[in-house]
């Protein structure tokens, strides 16, 4: 029996257990207080774990929406009359809408716009809040908030309003921790891993984000509701930019990507200061320093901390390995797959790409060769979608391509992987292939369930399914390659692009990528790849395809390609005759 079988029944006694106690033993009032208190703010918390815990975007607004939360409920029951459910829904609603306005209108901007805009949001609420008086009575607050009557019961008795915040609480933890293993949940923490490459592989980052946001914002509002029917009475200061700061230390003093994190930071930073009142005048001093203290010797949080105390997961039974289906079942080979014409990015005045044309036949191998800064790279970026070309048209498969953002790039079909490897290194190599395989509009993998199969048979493909459950982090660089390439192969991609796949691999790893590579075309992929080792190159190749500044200059067979004086001339850096003409 390991460690971690005997924590999660003794959780569920011990949460169970504290819903129970307030109902047969009433607490005296400074208890309930520090409970309430801890229940509901542990709620808002939750809500960071999955905005800046799984999604990685730093918001210091939870006050804000903690606070959006509870004068919806304040409001609602003391002026408008509505019956608590009501208020605290509408409360709740507030907060995700202006969680969803603000975060539509900054999560575009990516880096620390979403810091920023949500320190002036926080701002300018704690100042509506104080100002304008005829809604919000101002700094005096609101008073005599009521509680709820639900399913028959009244719940005016304060250690029974705890228990309800307590079963809310753990239905929203539950929900948190359940939400990690969804398609959804592993988009976020792919986009908090690297965004470029979860774009590539299919996720909309830009919705992914946003839904993190809106939904760490209702969880702040719901926290505050409650909040808010616990307490009685609710004023301004007590959503001011200062709490918000708290709900962030709460998050990463825990550990910011575990809901059961959130719930330890909380506890932790409300109790805090309760143990230490005995130091008096010294109290705040000591309370920051241990603060600090934790978060530098714990950067993954106390539970990031206690959670390696109890060993690595248990390695999970993944079931059956089915064979990979690749290619294309219901084209023919040696129609056009992949159309470029008249394709040019430009870069200010440099022309990184200028006017190219290339066929690409499905189920072939066509390499991209150059000497170096010739754009092999800045193509393999507009055909992802990373770059929108200046001119031209990319057609896959007959459909326009050409301007679409990665993702939609990726679900029509288009696999890719990168030169300088990029992983969503937090995660294990399962949940890796698990994210390519989730891409929009996967035939092979419909379902959840489908989307694990199709993973472990592009990991078994690849030779990596023993080595499923590994933080992708841990491999050596050779197996990331493979990890990466059999991500790609998850997306069930009709054409894969492959920049520089040996890049930074020893003798024997580009033999064994030769022999995979060889794997996949002899399976109908089509492979459009980019690598400077001319003697891979060669032996892959159907065609070749040479660029020189922007240029197409050659194309042909590897034969035809490699003996061409321009191609020479491009690579030994001399002006071939005719040209010099
Ligand atoms: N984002 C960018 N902004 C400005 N210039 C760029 C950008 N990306 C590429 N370039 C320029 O475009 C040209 C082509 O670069 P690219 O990386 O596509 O070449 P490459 O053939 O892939 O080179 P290498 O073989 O060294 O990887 C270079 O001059 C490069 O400096």
């Amino acid at each position: 029996m390991t460690t971690r079988s005997i924590l999660v029944p003794l959780l569920l006694i011990a949460a169970a257990a504290s819903v129970i106690w307030p109902l047969v033993q009433p607490m005296n009032g400074y208890l309930l207080n520090l409970f309430m208190q801890a229940a509901t703010y542990a709620m808002a918390v939750l809500g960071l774990t999955v905005v800046l815990g799984y999604a990685g975007q730093i918001s210091i607004a939870q006050a804000a929406f903690f606070g959006l939360g509870a004068y919806g409920v304040a409001i609602g029951t003391t002026m408008l009359h509505l019956p608590f459910m009501l208020a605290l829904l509408l409360g709740v609603a507030v907060a995700a809408v202006f969680g969803a306005i603000l975060g539509a209108s900054t999560l575009k901007l990516g880096g620390h716009y979403l810091a920023m805009v949500t320190i002036s949001f926080q701002q300018i609420l704690t100042l509506v809040l104080t100002n304008w008086i005829g809604l919000t009575n101002g700094p005096d607050g609101i008073r005599n908030i009521p509680r709820p009557a639900l399913f028959g019961i009244s719940w005016q008795d304060s250690d029974r309003y705890l228990a309800l915040c307590l079963v809310v609480l753990y239905a929203v933890g539950t929900f948190v921790w359940w939400l990690k293993g969804t398609k959804l949940g592993l988009g976020m923490q792919a986009v908090r891993d690297n965004e470029l490459a979860a774009e590539v592989v299919g996720v909309d980052t830009y919705r992914v984000k946003v839904t993190a946001f809106c939904l760490s914002a209702l969880l702040g509002g719901l926290g505050g509701g409650l909040f808010a029917g616990g307490f009685g009475y609710i004023s301004p200061d007590q959503f001011s930019f200062g709490e918000s700061v708290v709900f962030l230390t709460m998050v990463l003093l825990g550990g910011a990507d575990a809901a059961v994190g959130s719930a330890v930071g909380t506890a932790l930073l409300i109790l805090l200061p309760e143990w230490l009142r005995f130091l008096r005048g010294a109290y705040l001093a000591v309370y920051g320093l241990a603060v600090i203290l934790i978060m530098v010797f714990m950067p993954t949080g106390l539970w990031g901390v206690l959670s390696r105390l109890f060993g690595p997961p248990k390695r999970r039974d993944h079931g059956v390995v089915e064979a990979l289906s690749l290619g294309d079942p219901d084209g023919e080979d040696g129609d056009l797959l992949l159309e470029i014409k008249g394709l040019a990015k430009h870069f200010g005045g440099l022309k990184a790409l200028d006017g190219v044309d290339i066929a690409v036949e499905r189920g072939k191998v066509h390499a991209l060769i150059g000497p170096n800064g010739s754009g092999k790279t800045t193509m393999l970026n507009v055909l992802s979608g990373i770059y929108r070309p200046t001119r031209g048209e990319v057609r896959v498969d007959g459909v326009k391509v050409s301007g679409l953002p990665p993702h939609e790039i990726a679900a029509a079909g288009v696999g890719r992987t990168f030169q300088n490897i990029r992983l969503f290194h937090s995660l294990t190599v399962f949940e890796n292939v698990v994210i390519g395989a989730q891409r929009p509009r996967n035939p092979a993998a419909a379902t959840p369930d489908q989307a694990r199969r199709r993973a472990l048979a592009a990991l078994e493909f690849v030779g990596m399914a023993g080595r499923a459950d590994i933080k992708v982090a841990s491999l050596p660089y050779g197996h990331q390659r493979l990890v990466e390439i059999a991500r790609a192969l998850a997306g069930n991609p009709t054409l894969l692009l492959l920049d520089e796949p040996a890049a930074g691999l020893n003798l024997t790893e580009k033999q064994e990528l030769v022999g995979l590579l060889k794997r996949l075309a002899h399976h109908g992929l089509t492979l459009f790849l980019i690598d400077h080792d001319m003697n891979l190159v060669e032996q892959m190749a159907d065609r070749i395809t040479v660029l020189n500044f922007g240029k197409r200059i050659a194309e042909g067979t590897p034969a035809e390609v490699l003996r061409h004086p321009d191609v020479i001339a491009a690579y030994l850096g001399e002006v071939p005759d005719h040209a010099a003409a």
